[in-house]
């Protein structure tokens, strides 16, 4: 059965809108970040690192964003063009902001935490007039995060966006993304989220970041059938809910639900677990093959990624993805 429907013959598989920083991952892992001395530095942001992602698993990607006209920038630029991604519409700032950084506290497998650096970033100064519209009408997909929603410009550059994803056709995800930075208040980021989220046809997000966005509404179990049933009165078609090594729930609006099992990791780091899921499963979505395939497909290039140092540089190949489901069918991966 197909639940969404990808419009055929684009130039473009997938377009991600949003935004693009850097990684500084700590090389001592299992330790606070006071006692950490040192990084290795990774082009980050979960949109760019979802858009690696596909483009790693062979899709025709392209970037919406803006970064900041200096060495960091640039790094930016073309570790993505060297990973195949169209940076056509990827804006360079001239104002003097700078590339917002993810510094990452690796103290133990399950305890990490990641410490942002996120004053006068360049990526949020997209501006609605910059986002291409013939780039989202030539992409199969167009995918947004919540933090691009956080502050103007780049609020408005994102439901400009989304505006030209609709006009068009193009299938809308939904990477909920929350980030508790650059946002004020729960209530600010409630409404925006929410706006956004009812254009969306596939919604991705943990159950803490849905709770977020039910700040105003009554589901005090946090049930996750009752959150994903007010998305099909809006859009969308697929509500997946993830819950970190416990596996995820896929909603479909034809009332059917699915769960995936996560697979076994050797876990260096949880973080990068939803955008290496992310890519695994919309690329699946989009071979057309089942809910379920997909996400065990997600689930898997998550295990590799968290199983990795970075995020970004440890997105898998379909190759990599493959050899990794067969070494967990042979009982070769024992977890960590
Ligand atoms: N400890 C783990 N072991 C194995 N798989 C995991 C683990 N944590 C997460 N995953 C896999 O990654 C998927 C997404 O994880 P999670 O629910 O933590 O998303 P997330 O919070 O968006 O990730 P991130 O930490 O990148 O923000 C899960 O459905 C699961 O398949
Ligand atoms: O999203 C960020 O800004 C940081 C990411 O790049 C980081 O790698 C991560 O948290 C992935 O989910």
């Amino acid at each position: 059965m197909t639940y969404v429907s990808f419009p055929a013959s684009r130039k473009k598989d997938f377009t991600a809108i949003g935004r693009l920083c850097i990684d500084l991952n700590a090389n001592e892992i299992n330790r606070p970040m006071e006692e950490t001395m040192t990084f290795t530095k990774y082009v980050g942001g979960s949109p760019a690192n979802i858009t690696i992602g596909m483009s790693r698993l062979g899709m025709e990607t392209a970037f919406i964003g803006k970064i900041a006209g200096d060495q960091m920038g640039r790094f930016i630029q073309s570790y993505l063009e060297k990973n195949g991604i169209d940076t056509s519409n990827v804006v360079t700032d001239n104002t003097g902001a700078v590339t917002g950084l993810a510094f990452t506290e690796i103290k133990s497998p399950t305890d990490c935490s990641i410490l942002m650096y996120r004053d006068n970033v360049a990526d949020l100064l997209l501006q609605a007039s910059e986002v291409q519209e013939q780039l989202i009408a030539d992409s199969k997909v167009l995918l947004i995060s919540g933090t691009a929603l956080a502050q103007s410009p780049s609020r408005e550059a994102v439901i400009q966006a989304l505006t030209y994803a609709k006009k068009h056709g193009t299938v809308i995800v939904f990477d909920l993304d929350y980030r508790p930075y650059t946002w004020t208040s729960d209530e600010e980021t409630a409404v925006y989220y929410n706006l956004a989220a009812e254009k969306c046809d596939i919604i991705l997000g943990t159950r803490e970041e849905f709770d977020m966005m039910e700040t105003f509404e009554n589901n005090p179990d946090h049930n996750d059938q009752v959150t994903a049933q007010k998305w099909f009165d809006f859009s969308a078609k697929i509500v997946v809910i993830k819950h970190g090594k416990e596996g995820s729930i896929a909603y479909t609006r034809e009332g059917l639900s699915h769960r995936a099992n996560s697979y076994p990791a050797r876990v260096v780091k949880t973080f990068g677990a939803g955008d290496s899921y992310a890519a695994g499963f919309l690329y699946g979505l989009m071979q057309g093959w089942t809910i379920e395939r997909s996400m065990s497909y997600g689930s898997a290039a998550a295990s590799i990624v968290i199983s990795s140092h970075s995020c970004s540089d440890a997105m898998p190949t379909v190759e990599q993805v493959n050899e990794y489901i067969e070494r967990c069918n042979r009982g070769e991966i024992i977890p960590s």
